[in-house]
């Protein structure tokens, strides 16, 4: 089920601006890679493109590959809907149906694709919220409205709407950052527990987080306001944070940038 994933000389552009300036990396299935950077370095904008959302924007393109075990997202025959049930995003802020019942949102994305069977609706909306560390907390209000949980409930919710549809990979914008410390520690758990059914890729402004969730981290930067951000390093998780190979890394890492 968890692909491999590969941008080869991604570039990014919202209509003139460059956003984004040839991004190579690796994310290999079942593993955890984290997006950090200074504001505006294009973290966000990379995620967005890996599930093709991208290009909703108007004027906005990308140049170069992205290749999930191998197949470019953005060939000709590829339907970006089909690219974004096999990549699934969450988002920073939780966003559920909030007048629909926690049973619905769950199962959103499978009434869309047409699955009518009540048994295997229950059964995917029991497997999703038991997977998103959720099922025991909810169980006996399946039926209420998804709007009346915690925020921190609320952003598993959405995991398990996301994983409902049995993605391939896992995007994750800042999944955390509207959330208390414990919804926090709840998340990462599952994102850790997530990483041996799913390959994941976290943006995060918490370095913490990112040494805590991630098995290697790729640090962006940018020149100056208005220049593409750009890959500067992606290495294991605990080289980056103990031994980078280069300063600015360790500049950034320590808190000297900028
Ligand atoms: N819809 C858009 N139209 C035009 N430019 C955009 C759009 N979204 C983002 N940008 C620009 O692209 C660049 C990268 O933005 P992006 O949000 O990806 O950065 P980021 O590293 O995720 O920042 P942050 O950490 O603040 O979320 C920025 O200069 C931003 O202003």
């Amino acid at each position: 089920m968890a692909m491999r994933l590969d941008l080869e000389k991604l570039n990014i552009f919202y209509g003139d601006f460059h956003a984004v300036q040839d991004v190579n990396l690796s994310v290999a299935p079942r593993s955890v890679t984290a997006f950090i950077g200074p504001s505006g370095c294009g973290k966000s904008t990379v995620l967005r493109t890996i599930n093709r959302m991208h290009e909703e924007i108007p004027g906005a393109y990308t140049k170069g590959k992205i290749l999930l075990d191998g197949v470019d997202i953005n060939g000709k025959d590829v339907d970006p809907v089909a690219v974004r049930r096999t990549i699934g995003m969450v988002f920073q802020r939780p966003n559920p149906f909030p007048t629909m019942s926690i049973r619905e949102n769950v199962v959103a994305g499978l009434r869309l694709q047409g699955v009518r069977s009540k048994s295997k609706l229950d059964e995917v909306c029991e497997k999703s919220l038991r997977g998103a560390n959720l099922w025991d907390e909810v169980k006996d209000r399946l039926d209420k409205p998804g709007g009346g949980l915690s925020g921190g409930q609320q952003q598993r919710l959405c995991i398990s709407r996301a994983i409902a549809v049995e993605p391939a990979v896992l995007l994750m914008d800042e999944p955390c950052s509207a959330l208390d410390p414990i919804s926090t520690l709840a998340v990462e758990d599952l994102i850790s527990e997530l990483k041996t059914d799913y390959t994941i890729v976290i943006v995060t402004h918490n370095m913490q987080q990112a040494a805590r969730v991630s098995d290697q981290t790729a640090f962006f930067n940018l020149e100056a306001t208005g220049k593409p951000g750009h890959l500067v390093e992606i290495n294991p998780t605990e080289k980056i944070f103990s031994n980078p190979d280069l300063k600015e890394t360790e500049d950034y890492i320590a808190g000297r940038f900028g």
